[in-house]
């Protein structure tokens, strides 16, 4: 069994602004993501969880510490090979795809980028397995519900088969009912393909819906990491975890 963490953060840092208005935004974080395993970044408005997804995802290359990836650190450019192993899923479904763009046009591009040769069968494949079908491939995202267009964002991260999601509030933009859906979604994905899950919220139940591990953020810092058991048992070091999970069962 191959025992080294596919990601591994060491002393992660992240300001932002200059001078006086300089925020420290992100301060030593450390975790590692075991390969097939999920890990959730949880906490309050404001802890710095996107932060570290942003940096990770290379949308901000301005961060200290480093970003082991399948043990090699990151250069803070992340190049093309990169995507091909490690995919995104934002938030907001609404403001992912391209309003003009029909779902195969969505799908067809990664697949160019990535120079993968039986595109169509590839499109029809992860259309099934997002729970959507091929009849899906010439609708407009206005003819879409929300659940329907983040079973497409999804798809699109997925047909060019990466290792790593990056999972940015994945649900929280969806109704509670299609939540639930889209969560059972994920979690089926990941024991089909095997895939490796980081995902931030500031929702508990979504997290452990998904995530065997949980690191809990506050400050910009990890108070705490619990796994699934701790949470659910109540087992916590630390008085912040403690209120948050309390206030999280409220
Ligand atoms: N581009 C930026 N410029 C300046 N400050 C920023 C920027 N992005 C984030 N921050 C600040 O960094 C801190 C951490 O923000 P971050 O978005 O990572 O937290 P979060 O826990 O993900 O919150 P939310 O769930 O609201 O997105 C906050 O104080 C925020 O105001």
């Amino acid at each position: 069994m191959n025992q080294q963490p596919l990601l591994e953060m060491a002393s992660l840092e992240i300001h932002f602004g200059r001078g006086r208005g300089r925020v420290k935004a992100v301060e030593e974080v450390s975790f590692k993501l075991a390969r097939g395993g999920a890990y959730g970044l949880i906490g309050e408005s404001g802890c710095g969880k996107s932060s570290v997804l942003r940096a990770i995802a290379g949308l901000n290359d301005h961060y200290g510490g480093s970003i082991l990836f399948d043990g090699r650190e990151l250069s803070p450019r992340r190049d093309k090979h990169w995507f091909k192993r490690v995919q995104m899923v934002f938030q907001d479904p609404y403001a992912s795809l391209h309003p003009r763009k029909t779902v195969a046009k969505v799908l067809r591009e990664p697949l160019r980028i990535h120079r993968f040769k039986d595109e169509e069968r590839r499109i029809d494949r992860v259309l099934d397995e997002v729970g959507l079908g091929a009849a899906f491939r010439y609708r407009y995202p206005h003819q879409l519900s929300g659940g329907q267009r983040q079973r497409v964002a999804i798809a699109r991260a997925l047909v060019i088969e990466p290792e790593l999601l990056l999972l940015d509030e994945p649900t929280s933009a969806l109704d509670v009912s299609v939540q639930a859906e889209i969560l059972n979604l994920l979690v089926r994905l990941r024991a089909e393909r095997g895939l490796t899950y980081l995902m931030v919220s500031h929702d508990l139940a979504v997290v452990t819906h998904l995530c065997g591990r949980v690191g809990m953020m506050h400050a910009g810092r990890i108070v705490e990491e619990l796994d699934e058991a701790d949470v659910r048992a109540g087992h916590t070091r630390e008085a912040y975890t403690r209120a948050f999970l309390a206030a999280s069962a409220a």
